[in-house]
């Protein structure tokens, strides 16, 4: 769905995304992470076709940006940081007249954004002039007018902003719902909203690039948690023993060790492994699992040792 190749913009001297690739495929949700100032939104802007790269080259549903993207710009839905509402218009009249922007048919366009309303949980205000909504309202109206039409491409600049822990809970179910036919890009600064909606992450920093990975390959650690009745100095020789551990951390005041593998080492091939030498020392397994990474480390390793934005 995306190509991003070199994709570079300067604002006079600051290079705001300096030479950053990746390709994107059809559906799923990408999130793009990083800290205040790392590119996000430049990155956004310049995929929804509103900023020109200044180098590199911009491929979206198969064409390519350098020829133009009216046509790509009516088949995507884009959620800028802020978007601009008309306070004096009524909720129902500004996605009518989103919907007329955006080029659906005069036939479509009531479907289009009574289906909008119902996604966002925004009908309930449909008659309420703008001005006189709350934040997390008008972000839901945000949403709203971006999902018009059933884009195949959606662009979120932080679509969790303002919202309360209960629409909170609707903005995930329904982003997820949406990545079922839609490929989705979104950037966040709140780690449980990756965790809770995201495939893959790509981290920016300073502009570049940092990581692209799989949620799963990211989470993935070469430790073990081992917890037994009672620990013992006999079971941590034996374990340090067992070929497929590099290194035994008994952790203070509890009956559990942390078990690193050596690389390339099968967690399941090491987990029989391990059980065995438990039962040959006499020791009682109550617990053996992989241990997963927290993405707030992922992040940090990520942008040079900094916490999560
Ligand atoms: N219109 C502009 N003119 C000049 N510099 C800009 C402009 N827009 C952004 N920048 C600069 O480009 C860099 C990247 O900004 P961008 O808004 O893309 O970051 P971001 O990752 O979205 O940040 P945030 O999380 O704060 O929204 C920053 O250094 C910012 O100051």
């Amino acid at each position: 769905m995306i190509e991003a190749q070199s994709l570079t913009r300067r604002y006079g001297p600051v290079t705001a995304v300096n030479r950053v690739s990746f390709h994107i495929g059809n559906n799923g949700v990408v999130g793009l992470l990083g800290h205040n100032g790392a590119g996000k939104s430049t990155v956004m802007k310049m995929l929804s076709g509103y900023l020109e790269p200044t180098a590199g080259s911009l491929r979206v549903a198969g064409r390519d940006y350098a020829h133009g993207c009216r046509e790509v710009q009516r088949s995507l839905g884009y959620l800028p940081e802020n978007l601009p509402l008309y306070p004096e218009m009524m909720v129902a009249d500004y996605l009518d007249y989103a919907a007329t922007c955006k080029g659906i048919g005069r036939d479509q366009r009531a479907l289009a954004v009574r289906e909008a309303m119902q996604a966002t949980d925004i009908a309930g205000h449909m008659l309420a002039k703008i001005a006189t909504l709350s934040r997390g309202q008008r972000q839901r109206v945000g949403v709203a007018q971006a999902i018009l039409g059933n884009p195949r491409l959606l662009i979120l600049d932080e679509p969790g902003n303002g919202l309360d822990p209960e629409q909170t809970g609707h903005m995930r179910a329904l982003i997820k719902r949406l990545a079922r036919r839609a490929t989705v890009l979104l950037s966040t600064h709140i780690m449980q909203e990756v965790d809770a909606v995201c495939d893959r992450v790509l981290i920016l920093h300073q502009g570049r690039l940092a990581l692209d990975a799989t949620l799963e390959a990211l989470r993935h650690s070469e430790a073990l948690s081992l917890r037994v009745k009672t620990a013992s100095e006999p079971l941590r020789h034996a374990l340090e023993l067992v070929p497929a551990i590099a290194s035994v951390e008994a952790l203070p005041n509890c009956d559990e060790y942390r078990l690193l593998l050596r690389r390339d080492e099968d967690p399941d091939d090491a987990s029989a492994a391990i059980a065995r030498v438990v039962i040959e020392q006499g020791a009682e397994l109550c617990q053996l699992l992989p241990l997963q990474r927290d993405l707030e480390t992922v992040f940090r390793e990520a942008t040079g040792g900094s916490a999560a934005p």
